[in-house]
């Protein structure tokens, strides 16, 4: 069983084993940051055409014209690249079979019809408007080091650095939820029906 399954499964648009890949991904960035500053990011994964019709190159696309094979999730030299290239502001887009296919874009995003907790700002409302507009699930890596999922407009899922729960009572998860710690973070999800213990 990978560390988020409960957050992974039954996301029937999405491949299970690149979402996760891209969690823990997100995970490393809001731990690590770079040079000693925090990193916030965003990762939209699965249903890349609709993705790409729905944003814009903020630059030059640097991951542009490498090969597919050369841009793989599962790959360590394309994870650091990601880690590097996460400085910069826009979203990563990912294929739902775990290829990085576009680096600093900027996510078309409408507050319509998503109700957010409140405190969370424009890179938080990109990730839900674009998983309500598409059937794809976003990955935010906020400022504050928290890792948030979202999937049709919902926030679904957080993982949270241990030090924060000391500090705050700092999730947006509503109950139900399901809350697990991992080494020094937390995840609260909701409680997804599709889990199944024993797959
Ligand atoms: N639509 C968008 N598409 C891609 N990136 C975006 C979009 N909107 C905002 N961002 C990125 O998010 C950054 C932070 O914006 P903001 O502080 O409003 O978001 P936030 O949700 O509060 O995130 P954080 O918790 O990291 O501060 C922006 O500087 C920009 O890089």
């Amino acid at each position: 069983m990978n560390s988020f399954y409960e957050i992974c499964a039954g996301k029937n648009n999405c491949d299970a084993s690149t979402l996760e890949q891209t969690i823990q991904l997100a995970v490393e960035i809001a731990r690590e940051g770079r040079e000693g500053r925090k990193i916030g990011t965003l990762f939209v994964v699965s249903d890349k055409k609709a993705v790409l019709k729905r944003s814009r190159p903020l630059i030059l696309d640097p991951l542009y014209g490498h090969p597919e094979q050369r841009k793989r999730l599962c790959d360590q030299d394309v994870r650091e690249t990601v880690k590097e290239l996460a400085q910069l502001d826009g979203a990563f887009i990912v294929s739902g079979d775990g290829v990085v296919v576009s680096a600093a874009r900027y996510i078309n995003a409408s507050s319509r019809r998503i109700d957010l907790p409140l405190g969370l700002g424009s890179r938080h409302v990109a990730a839900a408007s674009i998983s309500r507009d598409t059937r794809a699930v976003a990955v935010v890596v906020s400022e504050s080091a928290i890792v948030r999922v979202f999937n049709d407009g919902r926030l679904i899922a957080e993982i949270i650095p241990e030090v924060w729960l000391f500090a705050q009572e700092a999730t947006k998860i509503k109950s139900p939820r399901l809350e697990r710690t991992i080494g020094d973070v937390k995840i609260i999800a909701e409680t997804l029906e599709k889990y199944n213990p024993t797959n």
